[in-house]
């Protein structure tokens, strides 16, 4: 596996800058699957990218890259520093807002999801967004592996704790997530 080139930001034109955060994304989770455990991980950083621009109508770059990247930091061995010796300390500060803290007991990571939602900055908040519209969707396809039903029903609970939080940041995935909640009967 060849070594990522460092580029220079400054110079790279804004395709190019969106290109090389797709290969960093995918050379970091090149040996991951999504937990229903037949899904290349890349795809999820690459779907969340994809509803912010397409159905979000987000051009800024710097938050289509934190959405690429926006699980490195968590899942792979990709450090903060990388980040932000590759894709500068904007890009960096998005990501690690959207950062959970592995080191800390799953429900109180759960917990500070919530509570971080709600003072997240706005492009924190879109990417926050996006990420949850693409697992609810992909819990709606084919659940991960082993989750019950009971577990299934707690995730759309928790992740519309997280979204309340985050209300008046985006109209169209907004709109998006609602569906999915009034399907559940949670709205
Ligand atoms: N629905 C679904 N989720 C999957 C799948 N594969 C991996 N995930 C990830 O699993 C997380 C939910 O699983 P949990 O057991 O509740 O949480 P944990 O992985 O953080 O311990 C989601 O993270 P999250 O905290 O909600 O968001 P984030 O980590 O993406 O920020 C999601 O990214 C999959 O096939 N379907
Ligand atoms: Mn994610």
């Amino acid at each position: 596996m060849p070594a990522v080139i460092v580029p220079n930001m400054e110079t790279l034109h804004p395709t190019a800058k969106l290109m090389h955060g797709l290969q960093f994304a995918a050379s970091k989770h090149r040996t991951q699957l999504r937990k229903d455990n037949e899904t290349p991980y890349i795809n999820h950083p690459i779907n969340v990218a994809t509803i912010l621009a397409v159905e979000g109508g987000i051009s800024d770059e710097n938050v289509l890259i934190a959405a690429l990247l926006h699980d490195t930091v968590e899942d792979t061995d990709t450090t903060f520093e990388e980040i932000e010796q590759h894709f500068g300390e904007d890009i960096c500060a998005i990501v690690r807002e959207v950062t959970d803290d592995k080191t800390l007991e799953k429900q109180e990571r759960k917990r500070l999801q919530i509570e971080h939602a709600a003072s997240s900055s706005e492009n924190a908040k879109l990417v926050k967004l996006a990420d949850k519209l693409d697992n609810l969707r992909d819990l709606g396809r084919k659940a991960p592996i082993g989750w019950t039903p009971e577990r299934q029903e707690q995730y759309y609970v928790w992740a519309k704790k997280v979204v309340d939080n985050m209300r008046g940041t985006n109209v169209e995935l907004e709109r998006e997530l609602d569906e999915i909640f009034k399907a559940k009967k949670l709205l």
